[in-house]
């Protein structure tokens, strides 16, 4: 045993030494690995950004789109204080560039040492800056110095005392944020007041070239795409110049300070309201609806969006635009008005400063002109609830299976209006497009052309025999006039059959003129059901 073992000790003892020595090689090994998790593990600058960044770009974008602009936005914010740490990070880059990679998933090792490896993370309020620079503050002794903590009230890396909570300028691009004219921020009153931002003649006509969009002091400018004039947002700078008088000619200063332009709430101009208008009569062409046409559908969408109002409370009405909300959307009575309101949303998420109590309203107004009506003299300023804590009770619409007191409770003690204006509108609504038995029960259109604006409506109600028949679909009440494939509503026969509807019907019925021009006036008077203006025109209802 001894002879073994006298044997194997000198080649023990060889590899002990050599397992000794080359120790040192697992620990190069390691090194790096102990640094990277002390890499891991190391504090983050937490860098709060003024959310209001965010929010102007979003509306930069917004107005870049549709004046035309193609100038890029840059970020400008707090990170140029990361200077006095030597970091470059670049103060001022195209935000648009800078989120995207970011947000998007790593795809190679490449990709996620390159996110490791002094990354920064955007979220709505702030932004994380990872750096290598964070061992360095952890090596020094100096750990927990700069933590990260969204809690208000933590000291926060660097002074931004002018952010007391950073949480108050929380913003989610995922849910569409009204444009609130009555928050602190938005001065009044605006330049002009609205009324005579819309006088077209007002605004001066400037001949440009397609393609060459005029640059320059012009107020116009020339959308390449379309052909269509907008107006920039083009405000004369102010300030001030100084010249020092001191010192010789050669040293004198010129000062210029130019002034800030003037914070105004961003509503659109007359030719940002034309561009809206030309996307809503793009998107009234649709081969798979009714006709062929979305109009009549956004004329019913428009009126369903107003008759929520209730003079007696104030509630209701398309200011607030509360039928987005599931409580109204979900009310029988707005059976079928999902064609217009996907259609609209789309524009609205084209033109995300205008807001859908605008659009849904305005586009009703359009749509009236469109197949024929008269002009309706329609007002922005609308602004849309965020919430669905303004949604009235359900119930406000009109039955079509009810009578002359039914009609008169929703449009006279409710919507404000008289016997001659429910019929005027009513008629005039129902001259267009039809009752789905899907939807609403009844089956079948009033007029023989359903997409042309008149007065066939009371002039059917008044020539034919009408007699009650039955939708085979849904066993529901209405009535027909078969030689021609027509149909009425029981409330619409209540026009004929109450004596001061009646006269009304023979009024409309036999004078064409005088049912445009008073349509135009009640229905621009629906549509403002619910907007109380200030003296600038804009609708200032607390939400
Ligand atoms: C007593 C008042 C009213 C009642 C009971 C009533 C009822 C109805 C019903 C049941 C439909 C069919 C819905 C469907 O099945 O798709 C309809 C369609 C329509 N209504 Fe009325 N309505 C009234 C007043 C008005 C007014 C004042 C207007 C506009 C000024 C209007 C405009 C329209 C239009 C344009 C359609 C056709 C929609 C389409 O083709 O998709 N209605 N209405």
């Amino acid at each position: 045993m001894d002879l073994i073992n006298s044997l194997i000790a000198p080649l023990r003892n060889f590899y002990q030494r050599l397992a000794i020595r080359l120790a040192f090689l697992g620990r190069l090994l390691l090194y790096p690995y102990v640094l990277f998790l002390a890499y891991l593990q190391s504090v983050h600058f937490v860098v709060y950004v003024q959310a209001k960044n965010l929010e102007l770009y979003y509306r930069r974008q917004a107005q870049r789109f549709t004046s035309g602009s193609r100038r890029s936005t840059t970020f400008k914010d707090k990170s140029q204080e990361l200077d006095q740490w030597k970091l470059d990070f670049g103060t001022s880059r195209p935000i648009a560039e800078e989120v995207k990679p970011l947000f998007r998933a790593s795809v190679n090792p490449r990709d996620v040492m390159l996110k490791a490896w002094g990354r920064t993370d955007y979220y709505y309020d702030r932004y994380v800056v990872h750096t290598p620079f964070c061992i360095v503050v952890r090596l020094s002794g100096e750990r927990n110095r700069y933590i990260y903590s969204p809690r208000p009230g933590t000291k926060l890396p660097f002074v931004l005392s002018e952010i007391a909570e950073p949480d108050q300028y929380h913003f989610s691009p995922q849910t569409p944020r009204s444009f609130n004219l009555n928050k602190v921020d938005v001065p009044k009153p605006v330049e002009k007041p609205l009324v005579k931002l819309f006088e077209r003649e007002a605004i001066p006509e400037v001949v440009a070239k397609p393609n060459t969009p005029t640059i320059g002091r012009s107020p116009i400018v020339l959308d390449a795409d379309s052909g269509t004039k907008f107006s920039s947002s083009h405000t004369p700078l102010t300030g001030q110049l100084t010249v020092s008088k001191t010192g010789s000619p050669r040293n004198r200063r010129i000062k210029l300070v130019v002034n800030k332009k003037p914070k105004a709430p961003f509503i659109g101009s007359f030719y940002d309201y034309e561009h809206v208008k030309h996307e809503i009569i793009n998107c009234f062409d649709r081969p798979e609806i009714d006709y062929g046409s979305l109009a009549p559908n956004i004329v019913r969408l428009a009126w369903h969006v107003s008759a929520t109002y209730d003079q007696r409370t104030g509630t209701g009405g398309s200011n607030g635009c509360t039928i987005r909300f599931p409580p109204e959307l979900t009310d029988p009575g707005n059976t079928g008005l999902h064609p217009a309101m996907s259609a609209l949303n789309l524009i609205q998420a084209k033109f995300p400063w205008i807001s859908y109590a605008d659009l849904y309203t305005f586009a009703g107004a359009i749509a009236i002109e469109y197949l024929g009506g008269p002009k309706i003299d329609w007002k922005p300023g609308r602004i849309d609830c965020t919430d669905q804590s303004q949604v009235p009770p359900n119930g406000r619409l009109p039955l079509g299976s009810l009578g002359a007191d039914h009609i008169r409770d929703v449009f006279i003690n409710a919507l404000g209006f008289d016997d001659r204006a429910a019929v005027c509108l009513i008629g005039g609504g129902h001259a267009l497009g039809r009752t789905h038995a899907k939807y609403s029960g009844w089956d079948g259109k009033w007029t023989e052309n359903p997409l042309q604006f008149s007065n066939q409506f009371f002039l059917e109600l008044l020539t034919h025999e009408w007699d009650e028949c039955i939708v085979p679909e849904t066993g529901m009440k209405q009535f027909c006039y078969e030689k021609k494939r027509l149909m009425m509503l029981n409330t619409d026969m209540a026009l004929l059959r109450d004596p001061s509807f009646a006269k009304w019907v023979k009024i409309y019925g036999e004078d064409e003129k005088l049912f445009f021009d008073e349509f135009s006036q009640d229905f621009a008077k629906l549509l403002e059901l619910g907007v109380d203006r200030d003296s600038d025109g804009i609708a200032r209802k607390k939400f």
